[in-house]
């Protein structure tokens, strides 16, 4: 049995503490909302995101950090990425063993825009920890919380430290296969949430099933010709870190990103939906990272990218950008890569 704090009382928290309980270990989460940590000590339920399940006794949730990291074997990261880097600046303390970091979260650091490992490694006493592990693929927080069957990658540069998690995790209902491409699988992940947003504003507008399999397509060319570029292997872009994740949530009304997307598909108004979202949507912040960066090259092209930056940024009606979209200079398919 080993011992797991968990960061976030949110919706992946809960899911994955789940699993962990179901594979035997101990787990405690540690959480900002009171609410929240007294729904699960007191109803064993997280109902602020899943009404209706009643969770084991076994697992518990504490405001209180040092409590929560008293002798653990492993610490896991599912809070929102733009809260992760300020969390571990408080965790950094209270960490006195050795641990295993698993990064749960997709996306960027606010501040650095740095992916999730090395914002980890930047933060915490590399002497204190092992080589760091994002637990990441296609797995709605709804779907693994009911024990539907889903995989998912363990990504280390360290073989031994996933192989490690990959045992952690895997169970009857959760399989965990294991890869070492990080900067591939990091922004796989952190990619396909921009895609998911064009996807939600596609169905927002009324579009049909050719135009989703036309965005997951042409989205899946422009995540293989950044991600490459960023030193991201192709045989991860094909696998669940990539076309997984993409094909999960441009397709699922679990989806925040997409959610965001079908409102300002419908509304028109990016702007206001910005404003007033409260929901974790990390691809609206990604497509700004993306898109910042990717000026730096001139030979690989993100239209659609551009075009969600544009409806997000430059407010752009989304029909507009369609229309350019459509209206591109005709090319051979084999050209994505
Ligand atoms: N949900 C999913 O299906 C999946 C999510 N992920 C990733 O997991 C990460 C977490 O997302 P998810 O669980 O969905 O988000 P949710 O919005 O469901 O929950 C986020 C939780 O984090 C809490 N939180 C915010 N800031 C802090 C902080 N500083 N310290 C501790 N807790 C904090 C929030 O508290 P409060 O409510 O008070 O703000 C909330 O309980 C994201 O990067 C996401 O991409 C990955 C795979 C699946
Ligand atoms: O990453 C996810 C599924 O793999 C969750 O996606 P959302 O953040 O869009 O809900």
């Amino acid at each position: 049995m080993s011992k797991i704090a968990v960061l976030g009382t949110g919706s992946w928290a809960t899911a994955l503490s789940r699993v962990l309980i179901d594979n035997q270990n101990q787990i405690i989460m540690y959480g900002i909302d009171q609410n929240q940590i007294d729904d699960i000590n007191v109803n064993h339920q997280n109902s602020a995101f899943f009404e209706d399940i009643i969770l084991e006794n076994e697992i518990k949730a504490t405001n209180n950090l040092e409590e929560a990291l008293r002798d653990i074997d492993y610490l896991l990261i599912t809070i929102p990425t733009q809260f992760v880097k300020e969390t571990l600046q408080q965790v950094k303390p209270f960490i006195k063993k050795r641990v295993t970091v698993i990064n749960a979260a997709k996306g960027f650091d606010l501040g650095t825009n740095m992916r999730m490992s090395d914002t980890i490694r930047s933060v915490l006493d590399e002497n204190l920890i092992n080589p760091v592990v994002s637990l990441i693929g296609p797995s709605h927080a709804e779907e693994v919380v009911i024990r539907m069957l889903t995989t998912i990658c363990a990504v280390s540069l360290d073989e031994k430290v996933a192989h490690d998690v990959q045992k952690l995790f895997s169970n009857d209902y959760f399989r965990v296969y294991r890869l070492t491409d990080e900067v591939g699988a990091e922004y796989g992940v952190a990619i396909k949430n921009v895609i998911a947003v064009a996807a939600g504003v596609l169905c927002g507008l009324g579009y049909g099933d050719n135009t989703k399999a036309a965005l997951i397509t042409r989205g899946l060319a422009e995540m293989i010709r950044y991600g490459m570029k960023k030193g991201g292997k192709l045989e991860t872009y094909t696998g669940l870190t990539g076309v997984g994740d993409l094909i999960v949530t441009c397709s699922s009304v679990h989806s925040r990103n997409f959610q965001a997307g079908l409102e300002i598909g419908k509304t028109n108004d990016a702007r206001t939906f910005m404003k007033n979202n409260k929901k974790t949507c990390e691809g609206i912040r990604t497509c700004q990272v993306i898109y910042e960066d990717a000026k730096k090259y001139d030979d690989i092209e993100l239209p659609i990218i551009n075009a969600i930056y544009n409806v997000l940024y430059n407010n752009h009606e989304p029909k507009r950008e369609i229309q350019q979209l459509m209206k591109r200079e005709l090319k051979i398919e084999g050209e994505r890569y």
